[in-house]
């Protein structure tokens, strides 16, 4: 394709910037600035194109929100101008090698499941020490799974593993699709005080504001470039890939997410213009938490979000996760938190998970009647020990009057006390037998 018929496309395809609500000046927006190149000749004055416009003059109306882009743009290294120039193309490599990051992470198999992640036998050691054994649990949408367990358990060890964050020794994390939007809200809110609030939102648009950012440099970059028309057609080229981009992952989309979610979170409208630094923590974690909603994640983990929140800041958000759909993860001390949030609990001891439906409350009754079980049966166990030993003394007594042979000894052995090594009141082996042939005790008992 000419040089002419690139400008023309491009001239039609620019319009998705125009004619939007974006286009209202008092609201601060993605958009970067276009300003009409018209009056420049884009092309050597003795080509018939010279005047062709391919931006609308409306889009002066952008000078307030490329300030604000700016302010939240990805800083660059001042580099030579022909690196300036040459990093303003696209690397495919780059997504590729993302993609393959992402699928190493997961797995897509027989055992696939349609929303949320599923951990299949995840163990984890660190220095020779065993974290995480063989543990199994899942998520699914509308599910919200707190994960309990001591200091130390492995809790946030299971959520670096889900985040890709850590590679666990053995086992698989499933995930419902290889490119799942994993959000994570830990008690360090990743906020910066300089920005507005509004900007803060934007920030949470990392692609969008990229393709914003690049189209404007690459704007900037074809202004400059009218004595090297092979530089241009390149930039050209750029120019409609970015634009196509931006359609792709839809700017306007952008702006009217972050206007329905300021009041959602409890922002006044005049408190977009203000710094986050004037906020106090409780509303940075609403801007951490509503950043994060932004992205419409495929899973949230929660790690202690309620750490240094005051309890009105507790309250709310407690009601506002209740109003989410999207599968949860949630590490937290504070049990009401748990009770007022969890479906499922996966509480994670000794490296050994187990999971319990229901709220923090009903884990807590149905594990003790679990523990109630197990001592039960173990105390019917120790009588049963007892009641054997007593006839096993009996017996001996018996074979030293006479009245039973060695051979008859062992059999009532092998038949009453084999299974007694199989359960402790934990539900771990408790005792080992020892079965001595020559005098003395018959067995020994090990704790
Ligand atoms: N990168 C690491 N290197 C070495 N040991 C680690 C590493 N990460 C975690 N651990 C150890 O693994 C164990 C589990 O840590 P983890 O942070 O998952 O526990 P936790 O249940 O989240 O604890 P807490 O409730 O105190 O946050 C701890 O003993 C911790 O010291």
């Amino acid at each position: 394709m000419d040089l002419a018929s690139k400008l023309q496309l491009i001239d039609l395809r620019s319009t998705f910037l125009t004619g939007s609500s974006l286009l209202d000046s008092r609201k601060t927006s993605l958009r970067p600035r276009f300003r009409p190149i018209a009056t420049q000749p884009l092309i050597p004055t003795n080509s018939s194109l010279q005047t062709t416009t391919f931006f609308n003059p409306k889009q002066t109306k952008y000078h307030r929100i490329s300030a604000k882009l700016s302010a939240v743009a990805v800083e660059t290294a001042e580099t030579s101008v022909k690196d300036d120039i040459e990093s303003l193309f696209s690397d495919n490599s780059a997504n590729e090698n993302d993609y393959k990051r992402v699928d190493k992470q997961s797995k897509i198999g027989a055992s696939s499941i349609s929303t949320g992640v599923r951990l299949e036998n995840v163990s984890k050691s660190y220095k020779g020490v065993t974290v995480l054994k063989d543990v199994n649990w899942e998520v699914k949408r509308g599910e919200k799974v707190g994960l309990v367990g001591v200091n130390g358990a492995g809790k946030t060890t299971q959520l670096r593993i889900i985040a890709g964050q850590e590679e666990p020794d053995s086992g698989n994390v499933i995930k419902a699709k290889s490119n799942m939007k994993i959000a994570f809200l830990s008690q360090e809110f990743e906020v910066l005080g300089s920005r507005t609030v509004r900007e803060e939102f934007m920030s949470a648009f990392k692609e969008e504001m990229e393709i914003a950012e690049r189209l404007e440099k690459v704007q900037k970059a074809i202004e400059k470039s009218v004595d090297d028309l092979e530089l241009m057609g390149r930039l050209l080229d750029e120019f409609d890939l970015l634009q196509r981009r931006a359609q792709a992952v839809d700017l306007d989309e952008v702006d009217a997410k972050i206007s329905k979610l300021v009041p959602e979170l409890g922002f006044e409208p005049e408190d977009s213009d203000r710094l986050v630094a004037s906020f106090s923590s409780g509303w940075q974690m609403r801007m951490s938490l509503g950043k994060i909603l932004l992205q419409d994640p495929d899973l949230l983990l929660l790690d202690e979000p309620t750490n240094h929140l005051d309890l009105d800041t507790i309250e709310w958000l407690e009601a506002y996760l209740n109003k989410q759909d999207v599968p949860m993860v949630i590490i937290s001390h504070d049990r009401a938190f748990l009770d007022q949030l969890c479906t499922k609990v996966v509480e994670t001891d000794m490296g050994v998970s187990r999971t319990y439906d229901g709220n923090y409350s009903q884990y807590v009754i149905a594990k003790a009647a679990r523990i109630e079980a197990q001592f039960a049966a173990w105390e019917k166990q120790q009588k049963e020990i007892d009641q054997t030993r007593d006839l096993i003394n009996r017996l001996s007594a018996g074979a030293n009057a006479g009245r039973a042979s060695t051979a008859e000894k062992f059999v009532f052995l092998a038949l009453h006390l084999r299974r007694w090594a199989k359960v402790g009141a934990n539900g771990e082996r408790s005792r080992r037998l020892v079965i001595r042939t020559g005098g003395g005790n018959c067995f020994n008992r090990h704790r």
